[in-house]
């Protein structure tokens, strides 16, 4: 059995189905971790929804931001935004099926001391810290008041996690901790304006696996397309696996047990902004 950890797919339905192939991917015995943001941005976010869901318990994922983005639009009265492709989700006759199964989504998978999110870990969070506090959200966006979270989710307040934080402040923090984190500063305060290369650094911050840990644990992310899978002056063990399919770059598959890496290039014509 191989387990494979995959970046963001983001709609790369094609290219999946090529790294599959490239892998050699046998569902009876070997699983795939998908690091989240399924969908949006690529052509085929529907399809990329269906084969994950298909996979049934030889796939695990977690949730992105943009498969947030289309839980909040769908259930929770966001709207689309210029360039998401998430319509042919919404008009899809199996559109209840989909999006139930993302909704149960975690936010966070483990095993050990490996942790895989969409957007890395806080060097203020533990693993289990991380793992219960996704819970969290989990609980929330499969509860009955799943629609009230959807609706308040969005915002950029509060920046800094505090234990003591509560309601959606609480979860609206550890959400955007789990799925939208790139630069902090040193008191894990997050920033939401810079998402290109590390150059684009407000003062005062640094990519979030540039501060250093009291443990050493395996991580495994993606959301960050600009870092090309790279992790330049990292003081952390960890894997960048969003290597920008969507952007026209590569679509990456990591063997957890060797650390090999196995990509295939896009098949996107997308002009990076
Ligand atoms: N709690 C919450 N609060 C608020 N909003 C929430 C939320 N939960 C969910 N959301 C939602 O999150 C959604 C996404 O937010 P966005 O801000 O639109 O998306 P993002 O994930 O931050 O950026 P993007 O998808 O562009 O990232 P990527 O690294 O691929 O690309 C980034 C950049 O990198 C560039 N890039 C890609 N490859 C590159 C390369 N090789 N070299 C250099 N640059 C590259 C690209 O040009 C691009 O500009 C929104 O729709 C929002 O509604």
């Amino acid at each position: 059995m191989t387990t494979y950890a995959i970046g963001d797919l983001q709609g790369c339905h094609a290219e999946l189905v090529a790294l599959l192939e490239a892998i050699d991917f046998n569902p009876a015995h070997d699983r795939l971790w998908l690091a989240g943001d399924l969908v949006n941005r690529g052509p085929g976010s529907l399809e990329c929804l269906r084969e994950v869901k298909a996979l049934g318990a030889a796939a695990c994922s977690v949730l992105g931001n943009h498969d947030l983005h289309l839980l909040a639009v769908a259930r929770g009265g966001g709207k689309l935004k210029k360039n998401d492709t998430l319509l042919p989700i919404l008009e899809a006759p199996d559109r209840e099926a989909l999006l139930d199964w993302l909704q149960a989504l975690p936010l966070s998978v483990r095993h050990g001391d490996t942790l895989m999110t969409h957007a890395g870990l806080l060097p203020q969070w533990t693993l289990d810290q991380a793992e219960a506090l996704g819970a969290e959200v989990n609980a929330a966006l499969t509860g009955e008041r799943a629609g009230a979270f959807l609706k308040q989710m969005y915002g950029n307040q509060p920046r800094r996690w505090r234990p003591e934080l509560e309601g959606i402040e609480r979860l609206r923090m550890i959400t955007n901790a789990l799925t939208r984190m790139r630069f902090i500063d040193a008191e894990g305060r997050l920033d939401f304006e810079a998402k290109e290369g590390l150059d684009s650094a407000p003062k005062g911050f640094a990519p979030w696996f540039q501060f250093a840990r009291q443990d050493d644990p395996y991580l495994i992310f993606g959301h960050w397309a600009a870092l090309q899978g790279r992790l330049p002056k990292a003081k952390v063990r960890a894997e960048a696996l969003d290597t920008g399919c969507v952007w026209g770059g590569s679509l990456t598959a990591l063997d957890l047990e060797t650390g090999k890496r196995i990509s295939v290039p896009s098949q996107q014509t997308r002009e990076k902004s």
